[in-house]
């Protein structure tokens, strides 16, 4: 089994409150959650990555236990080799292409001064044809450019997961289509299990082999 998720949350708000009730298990490396807005896919996401802890529960990826509450195991974000793609990309503004894809090492600010002198950063920068634009900053990139930068500071540290949250949201028709099948390609040539949020039903259709409904906090299909 790659992905095993059993969770419960209670988040309380002023006077609303919501309960995620998760149960997800698959052998799939492509999987896919999609539901109406406030379902608690985002909240989902979070948990895996150790930003969300749920009040009891199981998360295990490529059987590494992340999270046991029975166990007391509630590793840190920084422990879970999970990488994590927000909406916007989140680039650090006053970083180049080749810093933010070296911040993603966390070894140490020898790798943000002279980026370029690692391998791991040269090679991502490489497969993603980013190596011209290695010292732009990310205002300085178009769209497509962005979310490879954000793509390869995920990737450099070899995850046991890519999770991405509405991954082509901020870019046009156009772009979307084509960032979509590298994404597809990239996820074939790596292998790594790949969790994503959509709403867009070509989404679905390219890169979910096991295509999970949110409703209300639980999975629906
Ligand atoms: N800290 C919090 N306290 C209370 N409620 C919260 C908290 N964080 C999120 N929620 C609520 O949990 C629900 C699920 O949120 P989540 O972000 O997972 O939705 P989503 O399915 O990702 O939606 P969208 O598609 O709009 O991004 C929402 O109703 C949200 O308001």
């Amino acid at each position: 089994m790659t992905i095993e998720i059993s969770i419960r949350k209670h988040l309380q708000a002023d006077d609303r409150s919501f309960n995620l009730d998760i149960a997800l298990h698959t052998a799939s490396n492509r999987v896919v959650l999609y539901g109406p807005s406030g379902a608690g896919k985002s909240l989902t996401l979070r948990a895996i990555a150790g930003l969300l802890t749920p009040d009891e529960g199981v998360i295990r990826i490529k059987q590494h236990t992340l999270f046991d509450s029975a166990a007391a195991i509630c590793l840190p974000p920084q422990q879970r080799k999970v990488a994590y793609l927000f909406q916007d990309y989140a680039l650090f503004p006053h970083l180049t292409v080749a810093q933010n894809v070296a911040f993603g090492l966390r070894s140490g600010c020898s790798n943000m001064r002279r980026p370029l002198e690692h391998p791991a950063v040269q090679k991502w920068l490489a497969s993603f044809e980013l190596s011209t634009t290695a010292n732009s900053y990310p205002h300085q990139l178009s769209g497509g450019q962005r979310q490879r930068v954000a793509l390869a500071r995920a990737l450099v540290l070899e995850p046991d997961i890519l999770l991405l949250d509405e991954p082509f949201s901020a870019l046009d028709l156009s772009l979307r289509e084509k960032m979509r099948h590298e994404l597809s390609e990239l996820q074939r040539r790596l292998n790594v299990p790949m969790m994503v949020i959509t709403h867009d039903p070509a989404d679905l259709a390219l890169l979910g082999d096991d295509i999970f409904e949110i409703r209300d906090g639980s999975i629906s299909r």
